[in-house]
């Protein structure tokens, strides 16, 4: 099948500022694609070229392989989006404001549109609020009834863009369901997040943003599995132990107060690789008390912060 989005070397700056570095991005059909990064590293500005609202400066990308933005017209029907909301008309209920967009899309058949716009409201769990003025919608509802605006026609692809922003924990848990069952379907979806537990539950494949430069892209298991795992020694003489770890060859060696780090093997299969049970034989030869020892597999998240050198919101 042919993959929904492919660029190359897609750029775009805003005057002297890059905003989006070139970038090689692949979703794979069926996939369901976590775009995570800080704040400003370039997700929004990579989705609005992707669904042409803005013109890239350099650089091209394909959807269904199709070369864009020439294929626009053929290609925007296959894809739902949520980029900073429809706008919504504030004195019409939630219900009222879909069955506009619905009457606005000319690839939609008006004959069914009640059950189109129900079945949507149904999917994002506003049914029962369907009725209220958008103005009266909370933060979370206007979320839900953009996606729901998303889902009213049948997609090949969904591109969102930090779908969960704005919603309390249920909330959260309900898009991230949503987005579960649109997968299981066959829907490709990209979703972009600065959040990493939510990229690591719900998607198969992860690119990694930086500074307008995609650093990373690959399966969400792959990624972990690239990077080093380090060691923790807890000792009271870490000075002592520090020497051992690197003596054996460990890299990157440091100490705090009462323990030491160091990595284990690089991030390709090493076999050069010290064997971790060398390690506490030889701190014991040395005289070095373990008060504790401990290998950490690295996380999405150390790979993260390894390549951004940024902290993450984890928590939400
Ligand atoms: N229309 C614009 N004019 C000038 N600069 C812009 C414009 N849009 C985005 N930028 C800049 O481009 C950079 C990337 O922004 P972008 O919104 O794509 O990042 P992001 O990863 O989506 O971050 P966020 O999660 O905060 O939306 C930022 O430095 C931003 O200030």
């Amino acid at each position: 099948m042919t993959d929904p989005i492919v660029t190359s070397g897609l750029t775009k700056r805003f005057g002297r500022q890059v905003a989006v570095d070139a970038i090689d991005l692949v979703v794979p059909a069926g996939s369901t694609y976590g775009f995570l990064g800080p704040n400003g590293s370039g997700k929004t500005t990579t989705i609005r070229m992707l669904l042409d609202l803005i013109r890239p400066s350099a650089g091209s990308h394909e959807m269904f392989g199709l070369p864009m933005p020439a294929s626009t017209r053929a290609v925007l029907p296959r894809v739902g989006a949520l980029v900073e909301g429809p706008a919504f008309h504030p004195y019409l209920s939630g219900r009222a404001n879909l069955n506009r967009l619905d009457a606005a899309d000319r690839a939609a058949d008006p004959r069914t549109s009640g059950r189109r716009v129900d079945s949507a409201l149904d999917r994002v769990g506003l049914l029962s609020a369907a009725g209220k003025n958008f103005r009266a919608y909370s933060l979370g509802m206007r979320q839900r009834l953009a996606l729901a605006a998303a889902l009213l026609m049948p997609r090949d692809l969904l591109v969102l863009d930090e779908p969960t922003n704005g919603l309390d924990p249920q909330g959260t848990r309900e898009v991230r369901h949503l987005i579960a069952g649109l997968a299981a379907e066959g829907v490709t979806v990209l979703v972009s997040s600065h959040l990493l537990s939510e990229v690591q539950q719900l998607c198969t494949h992860v690119g990694v943003m930086n500074n307008g430069r995609l650093i990373a892209q690959g399966l969400t298991g792959d990624l972990g599995s690239a990077a080093v795992r380090t060691v923790r020694v807890e000792t009271d003489r870490p000075a002592e132990a520090a020497a051992v770890l690197d003596r054996l060859g460990l890299r990157r060696v440091r100490t705090d107060a009462a323990a030491v780090r160091a990595e284990l093997d690089g991030p390709e299969p090493d076999s050069t690789a010290v064997p971790v049970r060398e390690i506490v034989p030889a701190l014991v030869a040395a005289d070095v008390p373990v008060l504790g020892f401990a290998v950490d597999a690295p996380s999405l998240e150390d790979v993260y912060v390894e390549l951004t050198g940024e902290g993450f919101d984890v928590s939400g």
